[in-house]
């Protein structure tokens, strides 16, 4: 198969669909390798090192969409993007379909075949390619709450480590899942208060033992999180429910029961927020201020640090991509965590949560696969 990978497009996004020693190995399968010409640039991967591993490197985007019969991305297709795929066309990247009504517009008229790296699942009931990113972004959160904390920056002033003599801040995180798990750890490991609310009990028993008293569990009630968030110092919204909108959980008449100063950091962004007043921002301009509260809401924090996080994507993505590439529509069909990543197929909706969320019939992707 020809597997194209173009220069990522979006505001500040450094990571790159395809790592050089990602593309030997699709090269080590038998398939060829069109690379955008610096598509690495953001990792100091130049293209004599995509070269090495075996690519042909393009001048344009353009060039890599006609040649390739599967593309690699990393962030949801831009509108330049998505007019240039096309029928029979494999995509396989993040998508967040269930807030992007234009964006699920867009491919379904391409036709193209567009796996969700977000909604791949695995035998463990986790979301193995959204993890790495939850993993970084989940780190992130507790720095990018930091920053925002310093007065200088709009904040209250508060270090969220203290000092002895002085209490540490508050973390609250809405959510223990992977991106709620990684920001406690930072937050922990800085000193700070961290409670964690989620809505599931196995999960919160899980998180009590990881953490060995380390965190406070909470069951996310209408009355805790509510107490919660008004003590808090910095919130992390991490909730997730897999390929839906992300539920509204702090409401704008909760912000004038904050202190004023505090932040709001909605991991969750990318899924449309798990705060009313949450809308998108980007590396360029991260915060803004509601009702004295600061908002961080980046959908793609992780492309912040793409050295590390290109190649913890790619160590998950290597393995689905290169079945893909090796069987093309047959990889969807054999194999049950590839088909629950398929969200849109020849101009259908095949996932559940993307479809209700849009108001789309949902088409099973078995009964519309058709194998050469
Ligand atoms: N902004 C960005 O750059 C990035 C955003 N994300 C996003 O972060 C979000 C979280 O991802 P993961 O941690 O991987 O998901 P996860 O599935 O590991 O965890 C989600 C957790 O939310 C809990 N939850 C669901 N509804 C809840 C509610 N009403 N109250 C409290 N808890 C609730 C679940 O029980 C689960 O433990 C997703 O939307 C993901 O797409 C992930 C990476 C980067
Ligand atoms: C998961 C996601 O949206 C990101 O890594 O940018
Ligand atoms: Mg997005």
């Amino acid at each position: 198969m020809r597997v194209g990978c173009p220069k990522e497009i979006k505001n500040h996004e450094y990571r790159v669909g395809l790592t050089p020693s990602s593309v030997r190995e699709y090269v080590a399968h038998g398939h060829d390798v069109i690379m955008e010409t610096n598509a690495g640039a953001g990792i100091g991967a130049g293209d004599d090192a995509y070269k090495a591993a075996g690519a042909k490197i393009v001048g344009t985007a353009k060039e890599v969409f006609e040649q390739s019969d599967m593309i690699v991305k990393v962030k949801e297709p831009q509108p330049a993007e998505w007019a240039m795929l096309r029928e029979d066309q494999l995509l396989y990247t993040y998508l967040h379909l269930a807030p992007d009504p234009e964006q699920t517009k867009g491919l379904i008229d391409s036709g193209c075949t567009a796996i969700a790296y977000e909604t791949v699942t695995d035998d463990r009931g986790g979301l193995p390619l959204l993890a790495p990113m939850s993993e970084v972004a989940g780190r992130l959160s507790i720095q990018a709450s930091a920053t925002a904390l310093q007065k200088a920056n709009g904040g209250s002033g508060v270090l969220l480590g203290g000092v002895p003599g002085v209490l540490p801040g508050k973390v609250v995180v809405i959510g223990g899942g992977v991106v709620g798990i990684h920001a406690a750890k930072m937050a922990v490991g800085l000193g700070t208060d961290v409670t964690i609310l989620d809505r599931s009990l196995p999960r919160l028993r899980q998180l009590d033992d990881i953490f060995n008293g380390r965190v406070k569990t909470r069951y996310s009630s209408i009355d805790a999180l509510e107490q919660e968030v008004f003590a808090a110092d910095a919130v992390i919204g991490a909730v997730l429910i897999p390929g839906a909108a992300a539920p509204k959980l702090v409401t704008r008449e909760m912000l004038s029961g904050m202190k004023t100063g505090s932040v709001l950091c909605d991991v969750a962004i990318d899924q449309g927020g798990c705060f009313e007043t949450s809308k998108a921002t980007t590396h360029s301009e991260p915060t803004y201020v509601v009702d004295g509260v600061i908002h961080y809401c980046v959908a793609n924090m992780p492309g912040a640090v793409s050295v590390t996080s290109a190649h913890a994507l790619n160590n998950a993505t290597l393995q689905y991509g290169v079945m893909l590439a090796d069987k093309g529509l047959n990889a969807i069909l054999e194999n049950h965590h590839l088909r629950n990543g398929l969200n849109v197929h020849k101009g259908k909706i095949t996932n559940a949560a993307v479809a209700e969320a849009l108001g789309y019939e949902m088409t099973a992707p078995e009964t519309i696969l058709k194998v050469a």
